[in-house]
């Protein structure tokens, strides 16, 4: 699929260029993203490119549009702008210490840090279903009740779930071209499933980075974070190996269910963030164990401790079990993660282990304040 797709785009010349999309550049075939029927094409369009934008647009989904097997097409237009003023040297900074270099974070490409947030990691997961984003929801909402700046990115093009988990029904707000996050519980939050929506795709034509990711990492104003947590789609496929080069990320975690099946998905995940040289946070067994909610026993129905033996085995650190039950389920569905829900339980108790092992993680020599 991917192929043709490629090879339709070899065919656009788009006006006030003299060559092809893939030859010119402006397509990367590496970061043209194809996932069952959905398809992200990121075009990088020069800085003097003289063309109307919402014609190479058009171009492109004119020329896709009768390829069968596309159920959803996103052209995300890309435009490097004229360096931003950066934050000069001399201004103060306001965070006292920086992170510790991870290991292998300056022979990646991509490592530069993004202005104003210390640090970045990914919760990320070898196949869909096992509880990402409800890990990635509940640790950014702990790592904010440990008093730490926290953001949210929810990267996952694929199916975008953070607007229903955190009940946002409120959009970002742009003014002057830039982004500003929607804030909810205490943390900023970014989903791709906000620009997605047919009302704003104004945020698609404006000037932006390389990618879209790229765009809402840096384009948005995310203020001072300490830590900047991205909801990675589930998967390792090339555009989650895009994303792990493409972003400064400091660390990953790795959420998988004690099933085997899970941890053979988990493994992939860790290789594919060795790979790309990003440091492994851990790894979280999420749905360990099951709470009966009528008499409160506890049953391992999938064989819990797989995760932790695993995670031994690959010489990762393990960051904790959450069980199966039916509160954390219910809570996320009602837009109230059960760290904000049930603050003071057991869930929320896991989830702040959790993110203290994360933060200790990020900042270790903070622990000695
Ligand atoms: N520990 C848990 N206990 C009970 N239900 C859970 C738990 N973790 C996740 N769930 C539920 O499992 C379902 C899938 O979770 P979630 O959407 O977080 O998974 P995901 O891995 O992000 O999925 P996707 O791959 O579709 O993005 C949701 O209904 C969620 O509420």
């Amino acid at each position: 699929m991917k192929k043709i797709i490629l090879a339709r785009l070899s065919l656009i010349t788009p006006p006030g260029s003299r060559t092809d999309l893939l030859t010119s550049g402006m397509i990367l075939p590496d970061q043209v993203m194809v996932e069952g029927g959905k398809v992200v094409i990121p075009v990088n369009v020069p800085p003097d490119y003289p063309g109307d934008l919402a014609e190479v647009q058009s171009l492109i989904e004119d020329r896709l549009h009768s390829l069968d097997g596309i159920e959803n097409l996103l052209v995300v237009l890309t435009a490097e702008r004229p360096a931003a003023p950066q934050p000069t040297a001399t201004e103060p900074p306001k965070l006292k210490k920086r992170p510790t270099e991870a290991p292998g974070r300056d022979m990646r490409p991509h490592s530069a840090a993004v202005p104003g947030i210390r640090t970045i990691i990914a919760v990320a997961s070898g196949k869909g279903g096992v509880g990402k984003s409800t890990t990635a929801v509940n640790l950014a909402l702990a790592l904010r009740s440990l008093g730490l700046r926290v953001g949210l990115l929810d990267a996952d093009i694929y199916g975008p779930s953070m607007p229903r988990l955190l009940a946002i029904t409120e959009r970002p707000r742009i003014e002057d071209d830039v982004v500003h996050p929607v804030e909810q519980y205490g943390i900023k939050v970014m989903s791709m499933g906000f620009l997605m929506q047919e009302e704003s795709p104004v945020i698609w034509r404006g000037p932006m980075v390389v990618t879209a990711l790229m765009q809402m990492t840096r384009e948005v104003n995310w203020g001072e974070l300490d830590v900047l947590v991205l909801d990675m789609p589930p998967g390792t496929g090339d555009a989650q190996l895009t994303m792990a080069q493409q972003v400064p990320l400091q660390g990953a975690v790795i959420v998988s269910t004690p099933q085997d099946l899970a941890l053979i998905d988990a493994r992939k995940g860790l290789k594919m963030f060795k790979q790309v040289d990003v440091p492994i946070l851990g790894i979280v067994e999420n749905m360990s164990t099951f709470f009966c909610p009528h008499c409160g026993q506890q049953s391992d129905i999938f064989g819990h401790g797989g995760a932790e033996q695993d995670a031994r085995r690959l010489g990762v650190p393990f960051l904790g079990a959450i069980p199966l039950h039916m509160t954390i389920r219910e809570m996320s569905d009602a837009g109230t993660p059960v760290v904000i829900s049930e603050p003071d339980g057991i869930h929320a108790r896991h989830y702040r282990d959790i993110a203290l092992r994360v933060a200790t993680r990020l900042f270790p020599e903070e622990d000695d304040d």
